[in-house]
């Protein structure tokens, strides 16, 4: 039975930092899922289609990370058969052995339920503008007001809308270092996860 992490949270507030050195920590495989749904809203045209016919070439464009593919992504993100279209690649992924670690907005509540650590990563809007426009050399008011829109649309949306499961352990990062976010994470993946 493999072992899975599922990482929640708002944007920027680290769920991807966190995920990336929990999957090496543990030798477990990684899924950005936003990058799915960020890939989805950069190809245009027919979202429902785009997201049917995904292929890994389409998570290599070099535009992804900006504040604009994130609002596309977003704004994609709400329509149902877009969502659905992703279920199964990442439920597939989840079940990776010996372990999987997918971050995102509906990971703990729809995707992976099941899942054995729940984390729902938080920080506050200011702190989270200041590191992810520093990350993609943005300008911080742009990036706040970017941020909040999308957070307001992730939440608000009627099919797999962003919260935190209520078996999640939440962790707010806003005063900690990356190093002590991460040591963190591990702790709570070796109390459930004494194999290592
Ligand atoms: N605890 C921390 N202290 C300082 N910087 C951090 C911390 N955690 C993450 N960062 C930095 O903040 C930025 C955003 O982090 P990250 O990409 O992990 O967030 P995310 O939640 O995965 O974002 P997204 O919602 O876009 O997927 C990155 O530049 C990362 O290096
Ligand atoms: N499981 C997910 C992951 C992402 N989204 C949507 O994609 C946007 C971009 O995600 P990032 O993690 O790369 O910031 C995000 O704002 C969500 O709208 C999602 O709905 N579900």
């Amino acid at each position: 039975m493999p072992f899975t992490i599922a990482i929640d949270g708002p944007a920027a507030s680290g769920k991807g930092t966190i995920a990336r050195a929990l999957a090496q920590g543990f030798s477990f495989h990684h899924l950005d899922t936003g990058l799915l749904y960020r890939a989805v809203g950069a190809k245009g045209g027919d979202p429902v289609r785009a997201a049917r016919e995904l292929t890994p070439a389409d998570l290599e464009r070099p535009d992804l990370r900006s504040n604009e593919t994130g609002q596309a992504a977003s704004r994609v993100a709400a329509i149902a058969e877009v969502r659905q279209a992703l279920v199964e690649f990442q439920r597939s992924f989840a079940m990776k052995e010996p372990g999987a670690v997918l971050d995102g907005r509906d990971i703990g509540t729809v995707i992976c339920p099941g899942a054995q650590l729940k984390l729902y990563v938080i920080a506050s809007d200011q702190v989270r503008a200041r590191r992810r426009a520093a990350e993609i050399d943005a300008d911080e008011a742009e990036t706040l007001a970017a941020l909040r829109e999308r957070d307001a649309r992730d939440m608000a949306r009627a099919t797999a809308p962003l919260r935190a499961a209520d078996d999640a352990v939440v962790l707010d990062t806003t005063y900690m270092s990356i190093s002590e976010a991460v040591s963190r994470a591990i702790a709570e993946v070796e109390a459930r996860y004494p194999a290592r």
